[in-house]
């Protein structure tokens, strides 16, 4: 009797303190809430130890991802979930990977347990090469709708995703590669690499919201420079811009930087810090919500000057030519 009285009385003191910590919001807070909340603030300890046994998961789980392109882990103890990109050769991003990204991003969102999200390549020297070009090339009319719809979908899942994520730069990362990490709010790189956006290269132009992922993380000036030129940066000089936050020794020690990291917000409120991250982007977000068909439009009928189609072909060549030397 008396162990279930005291029970009755920490869970409601508990309850009051979350009513009393979240005025501000107007927030409805159900039980799953609560139990997330309490997670969050540590104070599972408090309650009963078979509740806060049951409240605390401890394996790493796999979790089902259909596409074997993009593998997704979650740590049942902390809530971090690794997302790994795994489209040899070089994580090109074709229609495939990119719903396979979608669909992890998608079931992270719906993830009561996800606490944060690491990105990454399975890949020992490629983080990801952006873009399949084949896809842009000779363009079949539905499929490279699809295909660009599927990438603003996943810009809009990951840069607007209500948990915290980094992305662990294990490889080069050139355009949309670099696109994929601009969307995390942290970056860490490991060394002698390649990191930026070079689209200006490769006689094409960065849409307005790739810009602007950037502009999210260098200044102006220098993201003008940069996107202008289509500047690649070496890891080191990324640091020097801010482009990345962080160089580690090798993808284990990135991925642990990622863990400390995403285990700061463990003592912020998870309403706090995902309205603080979602008002910082909001403009953005806005942006590419009221105008997906437009920037669909823009880029089918951009991909189809005969101009831009010659100067992805000398791309191509080039990359080709380089691998038969
Ligand atoms: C007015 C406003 C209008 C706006 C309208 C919008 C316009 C369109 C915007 C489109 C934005 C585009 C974004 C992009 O991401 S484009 C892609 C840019 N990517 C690159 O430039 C990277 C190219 N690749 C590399 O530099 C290297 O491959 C890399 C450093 C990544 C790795 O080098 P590595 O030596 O390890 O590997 P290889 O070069 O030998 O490559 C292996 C094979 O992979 C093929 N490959 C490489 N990258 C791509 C790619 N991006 N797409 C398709 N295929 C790629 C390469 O050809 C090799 O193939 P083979 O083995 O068959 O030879």
């Amino acid at each position: 009797m008396l162990p279930t009285m005291m029970f009755v009385i920490d869970t409601a003191g508990l309850v009051l303190r979350l009513f009393l910590l979240l005025p501000i919001y107007r927030i409805k807070v159900n039980f799953l809430d609560f139990v997330r909340y309490a997670k969050m603030m540590n104070i599972t300890r408090q309650l009963r130890p078979s509740l806060a046994k049951a409240l605390m998961p401890t394996a790493m789980r796999a979790m089902s991802a259909d596409s074997k392109l993009v593998e997704l882990t979650m740590n049942e103890k902390t809530g971090i979930a690794t997302v790994t990109m795994n489209r040899p050769p070089v994580n090109s991003l074709n229609l495939e990977l990119l719903q396979g990204l979608l669909k992890a991003f998608e079931g992270l969102e719906d993830d009561r347990k996800c606490r944060g999200m690491i990105l990454t390549s399975s890949s020992p020297t490629v983080f990801s090469a952006g873009l399949d070009i084949m896809e842009m090339y000779k363009p079949k009319p539905d499929r490279v709708k699809e295909f660009w719809t599927t990438l603003q979908d996943v810009w809009l899942a990951l840069y607007g995703s209500s948990f915290p994520t980094v992305a662990a730069i294990n490889g080069h990362s050139p355009a949309g590669g670099c696109l994929l990490s601009l969307c995390c709010e942290y970056r860490i790189m490991c060394p002698n690499y390649s990191i930026g956006l070079n689209e200006t290269k490769l006689g094409i132009v960065a849409p307005k919201w790739f810009m602007s992922s950037m502009l999210g993380a260098i200044p102006y000036r220098e993201a003008e420079l940069a996107l202008t030129s289509g500047r690649m940066f070496s890891t080191d000089e990324a640091l020097k811009i801010g482009l990345i936050d962080e160089v580690a020794s090798d993808k284990a020690d990135a991925i642990a930087k990622s863990e400390k990291f995403l285990s700061q917000f463990a003592k912020i409120h998870p309403i706090a810090r995902k309205l603080t991250k979602l008002n910082l982007r909001h403009s953005a977000l806005e942006w590419m919500q009221e105008n997906k068909e437009l920037d669909l439009n823009i880029f089918i009928s951009f991909v189809g000057q005969p101009i831009v189609q010659k100067s992805l072909e000398k791309y191509l060549e080039g990359l080709k030519a380089k691998q038969a030397k």
